[in-house]
This record gives C-alpha cells, sequence and structure tokens, in this order.
C-alpha cells in the first residue's frame, strides 16, 4: 500500500496533468488535491490494518467466544469523474487492506489516471487478480457489476438516482453497499457572523472545481439583516475570479466536464429563472476568444428563490448558488432540511451554541461550522437521507469492508442435558 502510494506521488506531475485534460478540473487542484487524496488513502489505510480486531470472552473459565474480522469477497469500485482519483482511492484502498480483490470501473470521462493508478498499483506489487480494472458505461460495465452474484459488495460513487439503479439492478444477490450519491448542501450565513470570513469559504464551497463538488455549499440561506452586505461581497469578488486555462497554475476556475454538462448546467439557469429566480451575477456561457473553444459557465448567483424551485430542490453540479433568505434560527434549519438530500452543510456564527444547535438540527453526515470543506484526515462519514448509506472513511468504514465471525469454544466438552435418548 505505502509503495502504491510512493509511485503515485512520483507520477503526481502526470497524473495531474491528465486529470485535468480529461474532466478539466484546474491542475492547482489535481497536483496537489486529488492526487495525494488516493495516495493518502493508501497510507492512512495501510497503517489502520492492525486496528482490524476482534473481541473476546469466556464463561465459566470453561466456555471461550472470539469474534474475528476476515474479508468480505470481491469488491466493484464504481468511481465518478469529479474526483476520480481520490473517490476510486477511497473506495479500493480500505477493501484492499481488508483483504479484499478489487474490480474497479472508472467514469467513461476519466478511464486513463485510473489506469494510471492501477498501473502503479502493479509496479508496487499488489498480487495478480487483486486489483481488475474494467472500462465501460454504466450501464453496461455497471450494471453488470451490479448483476454479477460474485460481487460481494458495490461501493458506488456517484448520482443518487443512480445509485438507485445499482440496487435494483442488485437484487440478484445480497449484497453489501457503500453509497455516496448527490447532494444539495446548505450554506447557512446569520448575521453575526464573520462575513468576509463566511463569503470567502462560500465563494470556495460552490466555485471549486466549478461547483462539481458533492458537498458544494450550492445553496446559500443567508440571515435578511445581512442579506444586502453578503450580495456585495460576492458581487465584488466574483469578478475577481481568475478564470481561464486549466492547466495554467495561476488558473482557479475552468471548465465544465463536457458539453453536455454545460449544457444541462445551462439549462438549469434558464430554469431557475422561468421559476422566477433572477441573476445576480454570471449565468452565461462564456465564449469570448479562446474561451469559446471549452465548456465554461460563469459564476452564477440567482437570488430570489424559492423552497419549491427545481434550482433549489435538484442537484445541478456546476457554479450556480440559490439564495434564500431567513429571519431565525428555526427558519434556517427548515430550509435547510428541505430537500431529499443529506450529505452536507455549513453555518456560520458568532454564537457557538447556535453553530452547535445548528449542526445538530440539519439533517446531514457532515456538518461545516465556521468554515467549508475542511476536516480532519481519517474522519468517517455517514451520508444521511438520499444521499448515501453506510459508513465511509475511518475506521468504522474500514471494517465495512470486513465480515465478523464468532468463534465460540468448549473447553471442556459435556453433554447438554437435553433429549437425553437414554434408553
Ligand atoms: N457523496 C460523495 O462523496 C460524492 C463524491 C463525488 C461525486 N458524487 C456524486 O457523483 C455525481 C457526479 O458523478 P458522475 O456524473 O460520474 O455520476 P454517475 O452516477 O453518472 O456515474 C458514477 C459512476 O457510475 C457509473 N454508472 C452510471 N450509470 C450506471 C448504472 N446505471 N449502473 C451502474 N453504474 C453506472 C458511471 O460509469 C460512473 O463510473 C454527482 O451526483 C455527485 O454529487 C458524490
Ligand atoms: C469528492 N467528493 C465530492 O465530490 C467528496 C468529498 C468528501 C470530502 O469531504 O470532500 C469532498 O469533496
Amino acid at each position: 500500500m505505502n509503495k502504491a502510494a510512493d509511485l503515485i506521488e512520483e507520477r503526481a506531475e502526470e497524473l495531474a496533468v491528465e486529470e485535468t485534460r480529461s474532466m478539466g478540473r484546474v491542475y492547482k487542484e489535481t497536483r496537489y488535491d486529488d492526487v495525494y487524496a488516493a495516495s493518502g488513502a493508501f497510507r492512512y489505510y495501510a497503517g489502520l490494518i492492525h486496528e482490524l480486531q476482534g473481541t473476546s470472552s469466556i464463561e465459566n473459565g470453561d466456555l471461550m467466544s472470539v469474534t474475528v474480522r476476515e474479508p468480505l469477497g470481491v469488491c466493484a469500485v464504481l468511481a465518478p469523474w469529479n474526483y476520480s482519483m481520490g473517490t476510486t482511492a477511497a473506495g479500493i484502498a480500505p477493501a484492499l487492506a481488508a483483504g479484499n480483490p478489487v474490480v474497479i470501473k472508472p467514469s467513461s470521462l476519466t478511464p486513463v489516471t485510473t489506469a494510471m493508478m492501477v498501473k502503479a498499483m502493479a509496479e508496487a506489487g499488489f498480487p495478480a487478480g487483486s486489483v481488475n480494472l474494467v472500462l465501460g458505461s454504466g450501464s453496461e460495465v455497471g450494471t453488470a457489476l451490479a448483476e454479477n452474484r460474485d460481487v460481494a459488495k458495490i461501493t458506488f460513487t456517484g448520482g443518487t438516482e443512480t445509485g438507485r439503479d445499482i440496487i435494483k439492478h442488485s437484487a440478484t444477490s445480497v449484497k453489501r453497499f457503500s453509497m455516496e450519491l448527490g447532494g444539495k448542501s446548505p450554506f447557512i450565513i446569520f448575521d453575526d457572523a464573520d462575513l468576509d470570513v463566511a463569503v470567502d469559504r462560500l465563494m470556495f464551497g460552490i466555485f471549486l472545481s466549478q461547483g462539481q463538488v458533492c458537498i458544494a455549499g450550492s445553496r446559500l440561506l443567508v440571515q435578511d439583516t445581512a442579506y444586502e452586505r453578503v450580495m456585495d461581497l460576492l458581487k465584488e469578488r466574483i469578478p475577481k475570479i481568475r478564470i481561464g486555462d486549466p492547466l495554467d497554475p495561476e488558473t482557479e476556475f475552468g471548465p465544465m466536464v463536457s458539453k453536455r454538462h454545460m449544457e444541462r448546467v445551462l439549462d438549469y439557469i434558464r430554469i431557475g429563472q422561468e421559476e422566477g429566480a433572477r441573476v445576480l451575477i454570471g449565468g452565461h456561457r462564456i465564449t469570448e476568444g479562446e474561451f469559446g473553444r471549452g465548456y465554461f459557465i460563469e459564476p452564477t448567483v440567482l437570488v430570489d428563490c424559492t423552497q419549491d424551485m427545481r434550482v433549489v430542490q435538484e442537484e445541478i453540479f456546476g457554479p450556480v448558488l440559490t439564495v434564500q433568505t431567513f429571519k431565525d434560527e428555526a427558519e434556517a434549519v427548515r430550509l435547510a432540511n428541505g430537500t431529499r438530500y443529506g450529505l452536507a452543510g455549513g453555518v456560520f456564527t458568532a454564537d457557538m451554541g447556535r453553530a452547535l444547535r445548528v449542526c445538530s438540527g440539519v439533517d446531514t453526515g457532515i456538518m461545516y461550522a465556521n468554515t467549508y470543506m475542511d476536516e480532519t484526515q481519517g474522519i468517517s462519514v455517514s451520508p444521511h437521507r438520499q444521499s448515501g448509506t453506510t459508513v465511509d472513511g475511518g475506521l468504522a468504514g474500514l471494517r465495512e469492508y470486513t465480515v465478523l465471525k464468532q468463534i465460540n469454544l468448549k473447553l471442556t466438552p459435556e453433554r447438554t442435558g437435553w433429549f437425553n435418548c437414554i434408553d
């Protein structure tokens, strides 16, 4: 595992360039985030293997019961395009650490970096047959893995509808799942927050990777008494975002992953306006000069949004922030919980008691208080609602790639005294 991490890091530059070429995520992210998310996962789980311990108990000095953790079996890992190296490693590293062979199916949009990672793993000495790569469409190869009776567990990271389709096709056998699905994360700002920091993290939360992040803070819920100040800060700062060639180390904001996805996001902006939202800033494809060759969308803020709008309820997965206002804490939590998702959320306030109450009241697997997309390594996560299943990461996540066995040993065998059957 550590050797694989070493080789991945040695190849960071070519991996980063290829990932950026494949899906347009800016180089300054792929070079220093996605690559090390992958190698870090291998190092983390290599160090955790010894924690896979069982329990033991003895009764009357005569009956001993122990539990041990054993590998599950073949683990299929279906990965998305948006953080392909990091999410792939998040699935295969714990599976392999727990002793399971893996079958990896990357997104059709990002197969190359996954193949480069698998090559590094083969060179690192993973046994033949332990790491397997299959390429192809989700509907064909992904479905085949879901239906395959020899697959003991499916680790899927992707859209909620896709996750439901996989569960449906998995009915041919009893499987275990790790499902990391879609999100529509609320970003709550109270009027007592440090608005300079809050807007800084808000822009990071929605415009990182052009909003193509599962936990993107895509629904701004701002207290009405802070609304104008927050809008002014967004109007001042968004035009300063460095948009350009994603391979340029200075670029902060690149294109969408594909023409099809660009058109989907632009369609949502149109739908939002038809529903009554107003474009505060952005809203268009960028076509001037070289931009016309790419799939660039302006960082966009939609205001005057209401809870029933599709742009508020549905995951857009692009640089589109919807804005709603609230009067008090109760309304903020109610609006935050007003979608089918439960992946992540953020709250900014100077009142730590209120921060804790809001973090407890919002039904998501991740909550950030006075920060956003900022967590310690190895912390576990458990998506809520329609954003996923089970627990991932940390020792709890590693255990999800094992099956528990209970062994009971009688030290001095004796008859039970039941059904004596003595003639
Ligand atoms: N919760 C998380 O940690 C997390 C992380 C990253 C991305 N995501 C989500 O992933 C989505 C974006 O990624 P995407 O567009 O690659 O997702 P997707 O659901 O289109 O595809 C994900 C993977 O599943 C495969 N697939 C597609 N249809 C399939 C089917 N019917 N049966 C089996 N496999 C199938 C794809 O080929 C790909 O490998 C967003 O919804 C985002 O929120 C979630
Ligand atoms: C990769 N991804 C979403 O696209 C998942 C996570 C979890 C982590 O907390 O940060 C992310 O981006």
